[in-house]
């Protein structure tokens, strides 16, 4: 493990548990790298609890994930996107972590070499002695840590205990990652928005003004650049750093949106909390949902503080109607 995170103390409670993902998340990093040659794109023939074909990398990063966590030692209850029920760890190996994530995000990206990532959020259960389901079934803002990776032009480790949000970058030749983004802060209004705008014609109201507002502005402002990957961890990534807004909002065909509430919409409205911003799901502040079942979707509006104030705005108007 790199000598700065283990320098920062707000990471060491839990940096045992970390460097096995560290460790784990280098295989997934050399599996994404070499998927084109290791005959690792393409669909594995099974669709998960979603109705979603699964990935040959998405089937492969969940099985490291759930090894990893499972032999930490410090885990409870595992839920992830690829496992239609949650996974209760072996009493023998239990710890007091309940780990939710995402452990391949963007898979329509894997097989033309787009950015894709890992996400994940963690809860802590006070003995870690007798796991239920509703230890993971809490609001994100009781979340311990959240993060993601991002396996892209380089590896990005972008995390948050609670006290900011750090951004690590993999050095391969040392097997490390190091923090090179300390203490991210996400610009206070930005000029970009990401949704996907095929969907347009489904939308509600508030959202179709607002995208309306970005593209033409009334107060005089510069129109907004849009800007969509379809990998939720690189669309955030940016959204982070550069500022401006990801929206994936509810539709009529989608009313409760895509975004699953435990392992996408939680760590990365956490994050954008962290660093400044806020995350809205066009009802309430995202991180005060209680979801009521494991794979449960939110629509989501996160980013920038000023930007997101916008769109609660809308909704505010349209629910005064
Ligand atoms: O293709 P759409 O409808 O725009 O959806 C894109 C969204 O779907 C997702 O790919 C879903 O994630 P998975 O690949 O983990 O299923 C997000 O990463 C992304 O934000
Ligand atoms: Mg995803
Ligand atoms: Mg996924």
């Amino acid at each position: 493990m790199g000598t700065r995170i283990e320098s920062n103390s707000s990471l060491w409670a839990l940096g045992f548990f970390f460097l096995h993902y560290y460790i784990q998340t280098i295989d997934i990093v050399a599996c994404t790298l070499q998927a084109g040659l290791a005959k690792l794109i393409g669909l594995a023939g099974e669709t998960n609890v979603q109705g979603e074909e699964q990935k040959k990398l998405d089937v492969l990063s969940n099985e490291v994930f759930v090894k990893a966590l499972v032999s930490s030692g410090r885990t409870c209850i595992l839920v992830s996107e690829e496992d239609e029920e949650a996974t209760f760890v072996d009493p023998a190996l239990r710890g007091k972590y309940c780990v939710v994530f995402d452990p391949l995000d963007g898979s329509s990206n894997i097989d033309c070499g787009v950015s894709i990532g890992t996400i994940f959020g963690i809860y802590a259960i006070n003995d870690g002695v007798d796991p239920k389901i509703e230890d993971v079934l809490q609001p994100g803002k009781n979340m311990v840590a959240a993060g993601y990776c991002m396996y892209g032009s380089s590896c990005t480790l972008v995390l948050s205990t609670g006290k900011g949000v750090n951004g690590f970058t993999l050095d391969p030749s040392l097997g490390e990652f190091i923090l090179t983004h300390p203490d991210i802060k996400i610009p206070k209004k930005g000029k970009i928005y990401s949704v996907n705008e095929g969907n347009a014609k489904n939308w509600d109201a508030p959202t179709a003004k607002y995208v309306e507002k970005c593209k033409f502005p009334q107060d005089g402002s510069p129109a907004k650049s849009l800007r969509y990957i379809g990998s939720m961890v690189a669309d955030v990534h940016r959204t982070l750093l550069y500022g401006g807004i990801f929206l994936y909002p509810a539709d009529k065909k989608s009313p409760n949106g895509k975004l699953r509430v435990l392992y996408e919409v939680f760590p990365m409205s956490y994050l954008m909390e962290q660093a400044g911003g806020q995350a809205f799901t066009g009802k309430q502040r995202a991180l005060d949902l209680i979801p009521t079942k494991i794979h449960e979707r939110s629509p989501i509006f996160l980013g920038s503080y000023d930007d997101v104030e916008e769109i609660k705005a809308l909704y505010a108007a349209e629910g005064q109607k």
